[in-house]
């Protein structure tokens, strides 16, 4: 039975799961768990702990039956594929210094899998490597990762990380931090799509910094051991504020909750109803299920939660959604498109407040009724702007006149309808035309526009409002009056799997418009390229070149960097700012989803050391691109050398 409602939340963290014993009644250990104990699914063993290739030839002298709990027929296809998955036998060590036990674990490993695809599991649960070095068992792994079915392996790793000040020096070891393990299984493995993690959370957790690293890599569940959970006043179990804002990042990154371990908490009777009905072990006449108090807890930890905003569920779907950004300037945008921006009511609020104030500043109150504003809204679209300024100008009472500049003709259709249909004929002139080609009748005081990517520049803002910068006056306001891109390393394993899933470069010297979730912010954004209008400089350039450092904090631990998120943040008008910057971010604003530049190969930052980027905005006639790479601690290819992947046309 799912942990509970929360409105628009269908993610798999809804189920929550419980690891068993090894127990060949099949039908009993799904009878228990799932009709009584109310958990969704169990993660069980499939093979007798006690079997052992080696022995069991010794002792038959043929290789017999091997010991599996049950046939395929104790269970339904549907019960087997969505209520078990296979616990491989925790004794295997396939990199054991003793050759029996190494050979043993890994034919063991292999009729496990094979049971389990036959079975169809979802997925099956690997042991945790024994110690640092796990070669062989990633081989093994990787092996059969090649011929597997749909099923997922979650390879079990425990939630260590020592802190840097109490690290023994002596045994400064990679099992100070499980990440490390898991990052040199998984880089063995190629960042295979089928392997993921299955974290065992225990009772003392890491630094939140080092946590957060999990929310970039493919984690499917986390196991919570009954250790780790406190004692209430009333005697139930209950978790520690750390780990309960854990257990919440779980269910927000639709990582499962696996119960594990034995009851530690012998609960009171008490003779209220609720404490009855809590604590009886036995309801009519059928044993109650010993962890049933801690799934009631983590229960309620996922009822608790607020539910979904009404824009987050909308988006749900684009959650790490690979996108190719908007090319408004060579492409006409669609219908559907102007319809999403124009819902975005925070963006249009941004840019009134910014006129009203340009307009304030342009026209002395004395002068209002006399004075009027030539405003020109260049890439106007179907018109939300054109409105924003009407409204700007009625708000502070100044007089406007309005031309409405747009290349898109079928949006200009659009245009004319609305200008009819709000009788705005004598203020406002509809151009067809492109804003760089356009003759104007005379200069504005005012230039509106905006023509912003997720990355600021990207959808050659620059560009064009160099090109209507001749229409503005000398002393004319441009809003925006400029906008800065930014960007931060994340870990974000699944983006680089889809991106990786093409098998060329080219998808790897693309950048890509997606509502990024499941990934580790690993340093704060930096800026990166900055432009302002009108621009006056003499240096006309929009080529650009900033070479920037990032340091990872050093509780973080080792990272793995996948690739670069990016956003802009705009000044429209002095104070008044648009953005999506997360630490500057526009509240309630859902235009732009961040950008996303990949890495061809993934880079491992080390405590301590700092990442060096380069990124360049080239330009020539006919097109715009970004090159980038990184120099530091190891230098990658430059990506998209002359926009040979990725541009955007002039
Ligand atoms: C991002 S949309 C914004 C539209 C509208 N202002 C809004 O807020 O909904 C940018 C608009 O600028 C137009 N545009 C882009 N480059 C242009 C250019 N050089 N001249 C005229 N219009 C342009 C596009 O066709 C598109 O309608």
């Amino acid at each position: 039975m799912p942990l509970g409602e929360r409105a628009g939340d269908k993610s798999e963290s809804r189920y929550c799961g419980v690891e068993t014993q090894f127990n060949d009644d099949m039908p009993h250990v799904l009878a228990f768990n799932l009709s009584h104990g109310s958990f969704d699914f169990v993660v069980a063993p499939l093979m007798d702990p006690a079997y052992q290739p080696s022995l069991m030839q010794k002792e038959s002298g043929v290789s017999g039956v091997l010991p599996f709990a049950g046939s395929d027929l104790v269970l339904s296809p549907s019960q087997w594929s969505s209520h078990v998955v296979g616990k491989i036998s925790s004794w295997i060590d396939l990199d054991s210094e003793d050759e029996i036990l190494r050979v043993d674990s890994e034919i063991t490993l292999k009729q496990e899998i094979a049971w389990a695809s036959h079975l169809s599991l979802q997925a099956c649960l690997l042991p945790a490597p024994k110690g640092n070095s796990c070669a062989n068992y990633a081989r093994c792994v990787n092996q059969i990762l090649q011929g597997l079915n749909s099923m997922q392996l979650w390879l079990r790793i425990p939630l260590v990380k020592t802190d840097n000040d109490t690290m023994d020096v002596v045994n400064s070891s990679n099992l100070d931090d499980s990440w490390e393990i898991w990052n040199s299984f998984r880089l063995l493995c190629e960042h295979h799509s089928q392997l993921s993690v299955a974290l065992d959370v225990l009772n003392s957790l890491p630094s939140a910094n080092s946590l957060g690293r999990w929310f970039g890599e493919s984690v499917r569940a986390a196991i919570i051991s009954t250790d780790c959970f406190l004692t209430n006043a009333r005697g139930y179990p209950c978790l520690s504020k750390r780990h309960q804002k854990l257990v919440s990042g779980f269910f927000n990154h639709s990582i499962q909750i696996v119960l594990s371990g034995e009851p530690v908490h012998s609960l009171p009777r008490i003779n209220s109803d609720l404490a009855a009905n809590n604590n009886d072990n036995n309801v009519d006449g059928v044993q109650k299920h010993p962890l049933r108090p801690y799934l009631d807890y983590v229960g309620y930890l996922y009822q608790r939660m607020d539910p979904l905003p009404e824009q987050e569920r909308f988006e749900l779907g684009y959650r790490d959604f690979l996108q190719s950004p908007l090319q408004p300037l060579m492409d006409n945008l669609e219908a559907q498109t102007y319809e999403t921006f124009e819902k975005d009511t925070m963006k249009y609020i941004q840019y009134q407040r910014a006129i009203c104030k340009a307009l304030q500043d342009r026209v002395p109150d004395d002068k209002a009724s006399s004075v009027t504003t030539v405003l020109m809204v260049v890439g106007a679209g179907r018109g939300p702007l054109v409105r924003a300024s009407l409204q700007a100008a009625e708000e502070t009472g100044r007089k406007l006149k309005v031309y409405a500049v747009e290349k898109n003709p079928n949006a200009v259709v659009t245009l004319h309808s609305l200008v009819k249909l709000e009788g705005w004929e004598n203020i406002v002139s509809i151009i067809s035309s492109d804003m760089r080609y356009w003759d104007a009748p005379e200069k504005a005081d005012i230039l509106v526009s905006e023509l912003l990517g997720s990355f600021g520049d990207n959808e050659l803002s620059p560009e064009c409002l160099d090109g209507a910068q001749r229409l503005l006056k000398d002393d004319g306001i441009s809003i925006p009056s400029s906008y800065t891109s930014f960007i931060q390393p994340v870990t974000a394993s699944k983006l680089y799997n889809d991106v990786k899933s093409h098998k060329d470069v080219a998808h790897f010297e693309t950048a890509y418009v997606v509502k990024l979730h499941n990934i580790a912010r690993l340093a704060p954004p930096q800026p990166v390229f900055t432009f302002i209008h009108p621009n006056r400089s003499i240096d006309k350039s929009n080529n650009r070149y900033t070479k920037l450092q990032f340091g990872v904090s050093s509780d973080t631990g080792s990272a793995m960097i996948h690739g670069f998120a990016g956003y802009f943040d705009a000044v429209l008008y002095k104070e008044v700012h648009l953005g999506i910057e997360p630490s500057t971010s526009t509240p309630n604003m859902f235009s732009w989803f961040p950008i996303f530049f990949p890495l061809r190969t993934p880079i491992s930052l080390h405590p301590g050391s700092s990442l060096e980027v380069h990124f360049w905005r080239c330009c020539r006639p006919s097109k715009v691109w970004y090159e980038w790479t990184v120099t530091s601690p190891s230098s990658s290819p430059i990506h998209n050398t002359n926009g040979r992947s990725y541009w955007v046309g002039l």
